[in-house]
């Protein structure tokens, strides 16, 4: 049986003042909750700050992306030496808005996937199809192409600290369009199926899959009751603590967390 995880993604959002309140209304409601793996991955300047916010308590730090080089002249890149001095055991990697609003290849992704690996982080590798490539029925070629070419660097020994995310380009930031369950749990399947191929049944079966796009409280519960969805990354509901609260506690299929 595989944890439920679910990811805040804050995006370029945030200030020192509202990241910080955003961290500890997550912290207080979360409190000693067990049942589901949380990360939050704040903006780079404010990771040390939500990190301070965040230790001692069950709730992971995540950065959203990373320079695959320790260190060196890379100006303004940041380096996942940088990411676990700061405390992060997450890194969200491949995002679609770096695929295709910064032109990231997935060669340029693999190199990262194996950086971050190798220096200790977890990865969150996101793929996912564009309106166009679901229309032409170019999901799976899509999807296959992302996660052979993405992993083509991960060895049996770190697949433990991978896991995928399903965020449909369609659907990101786009509540009146999110991915219908049935949408969701057959792409999940079939990135099961490829990573299957490529690593065998017992890490297919153990990989974590999260969907990200519009995920919110009135849709989750639908979402990650789906076989196969076994988490959530989530956008614009994380950026406040109640809907982040809610879809966590969807996740659960519990009672109402903190207050
Ligand atoms: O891109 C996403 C998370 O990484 C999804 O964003 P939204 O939840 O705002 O659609």
């Amino acid at each position: 049986m595989r944890d439920k995880f679910v990811i805040g993604n804050w995006k370029m959002h945030t200030t020192t003042a509202v990241a910080g309140l955003l961290a500890k209304a997550i912290r207080d409601g979360l409190g000693s909750e067990t049942r589901v793996r949380v990360a939050v991955c704040p903006p780079f300047p404010y990771l040390a700050l939500v990190g301070e916010v965040l230790k001692g308590t069950r709730i992971a730090l995540g950065a959203q992306n990373l320079y695959p080089e320790a260190e060196g002249a890379f100006t303004g890149e940041v380096s996942s030496t940088m990411l676990l001095d700061l405390g992060c055991r997450y890194v969200i990697l491949g995002h679609s808005e770096r695929r295709h609003k910064l032109g990231e290849s997935d060669a340029f992704i693999d190199q990262k996937v194996r950086v971050a690996l190798t220096a200790g982080l977890e990865v969150i590798l996101c793929v996912g199809e564009t309106l166009d490539q679901r229309n032409a029925n170019q999901t799976e070629a899509v999807l296959d192409r992302q996660i052979s070419l993405g992993l083509a660097g991960v060895t049996a020994e770190n697949l433990s600290r991978l896991s995928l995310a399903y965020e449909p380009v369609w659907a990101i930031g786009n509540f009146a369009h999110h991915a219908t369950p049935p949408q969701a749990e057959d792409a999940h399947r079939g990135i099961r199926r490829r990573f299957k191929q490529m690593f065998g049944e017992s890490a297919a079966q153990a990989l974590v899959i999260s969907y990200g796009g519009s995920v919110e409280p009135d849709n989750a519960a639908a979402l990650l009751s789906r076989p196969g969805v076994d988490g959530a990354l989530i956008g614009g509901a994380s950026l406040h603590a109640d809907p982040f609260l809610a879809i966590v506690r969807a996740a659960i299929g519990g009672p109402q967390l903190g207050v």
